[in-house]
This record gives C-alpha cells, sequence and structure tokens, in this order.
C-alpha cells in the first residue's frame, strides 16, 4: 500500500496530525479540505489530533501573500494550521514549536539555523521560533492585546474575563474555583458581539507563592477542550500579571498536558515548552479513498 507522508506530535499534549508538503503540491487547499482534516483528526477513525499542520513553504501557500505583505521573503516556511473541525487560526504556540521540531526531523531546517532561530509565516503574520539551549523552543509571540472584558458561561457557571488577543482570541477567566474540577465538555456561551470569530476560553487559577504561577485549563475555538494552548498560556500570563499591577515578568503556567513558561514585557511575549513526534508514517490508500 502507499500513501502520503504524515507525522503525529505533540506540544505539552496538545496534539497534532503534520503533513510534509515543502512545495505545495501534495496537500492543496481544495485536497485538504475540511472534511478531510476532521477525518484526519478524528481519533477513532483517524489519526487523531487536536489540529493539522501543513508544513509549506510560504511561497506555496496562496492566502500567505496576503497575510504577510512584504514578509513574505523574510519566511520560508509557513505554518498551515487548521482546527480539528477543519477552521483556520491565525495562530497556534503549541503548534508552532512542534512545527520547528518536525521541520528538523525531516531534514528540512539546519539545527544551526533552529539554534539562531528562524521567521515562520502564520496567518497571524511572522514568529520567530527557535531550539532552547537546555531544550524545547522559544517563540516570540508579539504583544499581548487586551480589547475589553466579557463573560463564558459553561457547565452551568459563568465567568467573567479578559478579552486578549495573541493574533487569535481568548477570552482569560481568573477565578477562584479550582479549575481542575470544572465540567469543560460543552461549548461556552459568551458574548459574539465581543468575538464575532469565536474565541478560545481560558479558566485559570493564580496559585500562591512568590514567583507568577497559574493553573490553566482551556477550551479551544474549533476544538473543545485540549490539554494546552500556547497562545492561550500567553494570554493568561498578560492577564496573570495585570491583575498584580504588573506589565512584565516570568509566568510558569501549568496545564494538564505539562508546563509552559511565559516571559511577558511591553514590547512582546516569549513563550517556551517543549515539542515531541510521536510517530511517522504513512496514510494509507485505503484511507484515503474514504
Ligand atoms: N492550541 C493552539 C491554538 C490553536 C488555535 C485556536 N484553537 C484558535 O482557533 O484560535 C495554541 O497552542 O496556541
Amino acid at each position: 500500500m502507499s500513501g502520503e507522508r504524515v507525522l503525529q506530535g505533540h506540544g505539552t499534549g496538545n496534539d497534532f496530525v503534520l503533513l510534509p508538503d515543502p512545495d505545495g503540491t501534495v496537500w492543496p487547499a481544495d485536497r485538504l479540505d475540511d472534511a478531510l482534516v476532521r477525518r484526519l483528526c478524528d481519533r477513532r477513525a483517524g489519526l487523531g489530533g487536536d489540529g493539522v499542520l501543513r508544513l509549506v513553504r510560504s511561497r506555496h501557500v496562496p492566502d500567505a501573500a496576503g497575510v504577510l505583505g512584504a514578509d513574505l521573503d523574510a519566511g520560508e516556511w509557513f505554518m498551515d494550521h487548521r482546527n480539528a473541525d477543519g477552521s483556520y487560526a491565525e495562530m497556534c504556540g503549541n503548534g508552532i514549536r512542534l512545527y520547528l521540531h518536525a521541520l528538523l526531523a525531516e531534514g528540512l531546517l539546519d539545527p544551526a539555523a533552529a539554534a539562531a532561530g528562524v521567521a515562520v509565516g502564520t496567518r497571524g503574520g511572522l514568529r520567530r521560533v527557535g531550539s532552547a539551549p537546555g531544550g524545547g523552543y522559544r517563540v516570540d509571540m508579539g504583544p499581548a492585546r487586551p480589547f475589553g472584558h466579557g463573560s463564558a458561561t459553561i457547565g452551568g457557571a459563568r465567568f467573567t474575563g479578559t478579552a486578549v488577543s495573541m493574533g487569535n482570541p481568548h477570552l482569560v477567566c481568573l477565578t477562584d474555583v479550582p479549575v481542575s474540577g470544572l465540567d469543560l465538555t460543552g461549548t461556552p456561551a459568551v458574548d459574539a458581539g465581543l468575538f464575532p470569530e469565536g474565541v478560545n476560553v481560558e479558566l485559570v487559577n493564580v496559585l500562591p507563592g512568590g514567583d507568577p504561577h497559574a493553573r490553566m485549563r482551556v477550551v479551544e475555538r474549533g476544538v473543545g477542550e485540549t490539554r494546552s494552548c500556547g497562545t492561550g498560556a500567553c494570554a493568561a500570563a498578560h492577564t496573570v500579571l495585570a491583575a498584580a499591577g504588573r506589565d512584565a515578568g516570568t509566568v510558569t503556567v501549568d496545564v494538564p498536558g505539562g508546563r509552559l513558561t511565559v516571559d511577558v514585557d511591553p514590547g512582546g511575549t516569549v513563550l517556551g515548552g517543549p515539542a515531541v513526534l510521536v510517530a511517522e508514517g504513512t496514510l494509507t490508500a485505503e484511507w484515503l479513498a474514504g
């Protein structure tokens, strides 16, 4: 049997199907349609994942020029991200670390270049990501941009929070209710006027102690509850610091799938965390035929 090459991996438990397509010839958008993304992410009848990452050069992505403008040539590679329901997202903080890890594993990127850091195109703009000296990856996520206040009702409970853009939209709800006990199986009801494109909702406990430390759970737009969200951790870190009257600092964010660190200052946000490839292989012709 023959089929298309595929990888599977995760960053702090936020897992993805990765499709190598350097020249954009294997998975054009009309082939990788919403239905196929949903099948790939299906945890019983597919490979399973919170989303799909296509490893493709920016110049082969039709909408990349529109998104990146003059930056198109500065980012050779483009993280073509899809949520499990097939929708596109502007940015994915766990995904972009895994993306760099997969480029290295596939021999598409030189380790020295990764150590120096490379600019990767996303639908939210260019992001600089590099391998970290002590292991894992660090991503310059750009500044957190608060844009109002709202609420989310989920599992019968209502939480108020701060709307924060990390390129994609978040509602960060700081709460004293222990997040470990929350039922997050439903879809949060939110203010559609504040979030016309939908929103990722983070429920966050600030943990006691000297250094800023938070525990977070997240219900992602286009996915449902995931074990981690990198952009969500950055939005949460900004909100935790702001609640303490600070605009800079390092926040440790514990998620069900592990630990992320976020360095915040007024000019930007740097996300640090691991990336792991779990499997590589091919999609069978039988499965592809549906
Ligand atoms: N898990 C991601 C975010 C993925 C996109 C999100 N579901 C959205 O639609 O904005 C992360 O690690 O940032």
